[in-house]
């Protein structure tokens, strides 16, 4: 049987006085940890060598653990060591008569891996929304992309169930877009593209909608926006177009679709896929009745 030495233990011991806090004890361990000499050991308190914020916990949570139940474990502390500086430790503590002894591990290392874990997951929740960014814009428009859309649509029903506001649906369709294509080739028609998504980005506001339907088409919710002020939105559009029109080869122009919610009754989900079929349908009726000009839904 051999009789251990406590120097020999990594981590640090320590017994202090129940009554008093006072020192009663140190190992070497916890000697070139505190900074403290272990022979001088008794002229220092509990206090000297645990933080603040410790010396709290001690008081409120450690000590009345430790007289019900005779011991505390696992319990974070701050130690404060040599030259001041604090540092995490896990201690297990027990009353043994009228000494609490302590037996503590400095928890550097962990506290170090898992500030090393907080970064790594803060990278991996930024590298996230990044990713998350990209699969809701579309690459060549930089515009929300439709599964975006539909996403900002269902936000869009939650607005409108706390408040009703009226809300305009506008399809937007390039006029003659693939002849554009074969007449200029396929880099022109994305520019095009390019072009008249920054008109739309240009012309709404934050709490708008505007996406890249598909193709050459183009959504627009205009968020809290009478009838009166849809129709002067399209015009400002065609009036762009015609702009955008005479600063590049080609005739481009657009065809726009509208259906206005107006009802206030149980927005849902089936009632702005309404919309969009109802603007869709007068987008049809710009098509047939010669392009370039916006239709307006009215239902018979
Ligand atoms: N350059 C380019 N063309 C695209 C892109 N996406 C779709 N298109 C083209 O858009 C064209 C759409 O043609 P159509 O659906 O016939 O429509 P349109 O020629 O505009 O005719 P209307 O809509 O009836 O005026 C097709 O030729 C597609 O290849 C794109 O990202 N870039």
């Amino acid at each position: 049987m051999i009789e251990p030495s406590l120097d020999s233990f990594s981590c640090l011991l320590v017994v202090t006085d129940f009554e008093t806090n006072n020192l009663q004890y140190i190992n070497s361990s916890a000697s070139v940890c505190l900074g403290i000499e272990m022979n001088e050991a008794l002229k220092f308190n509990l206090f000297d060598i645990i933080s603040k914020a410790s010396s709290i916990f001690f008081e409120s949570y450690i000590r009345p653990t430790v007289i019900s139940l005779g011991e505390c474990q696992e319990v974070q502390l701050s130690l404060i060591a040599k030259a001041g500086e604090k540092v995490p430790a896990v201690a297990n503590i027990k009353l043994v008569g009228s000494s609490i002894y302590w037996s503590i591990y400095t928890a550097v290392a962990r506290d170090k891996l898992y500030q090393e874990l907080l970064l790594v997951r803060d990278q991996l929740e930024e590298e996230t929304q990044k990713l998350t960014k990209l699969t809701r814009i579309d690459p060549l428009t930089r515009l929300r992309n439709r599964r975006a859309a539909f996403d900002d649509l269902n936000d869009l029903i939650e607005r409108l169930k706390r408040q009703f506001v009226p809300a305009s649906f506008i399809m937007i369709d390039i006029d003659w877009f693939k002849k554009l294509n074969d007449k200029f080739g396929h880099q022109y028609g994305d520019d095009v593209l390019v072009k008249v998504a920054a008109i739309l980005q240009s012309s709404t506001k934050v709490r708008d909608i505007s996406a890249r339907w598909g193709g050459e088409e183009f959504l627009v919710v205009l968020y809290d926006s009478s009838i009166e002020e849809t129709r002067a939105f399209c015009k400002r559009l065609h009036i762009e177009m015609s702009l955008l029109n005479a600063s590049i080869e080609g005739e481009v122009s657009v065809s726009v679709g509208v259906s206005a919610l107006k009802s206030d009754n149980l927005v849902c989900i089936e009632l702005i896929e309404n919309c969009l079929k109802e603007a869709d349908v007068a987008l049809y009726e710009a098509k047939s009745n010669g392009r370039n000009r916006t239709e307006y839904f009215e239902s018979s």
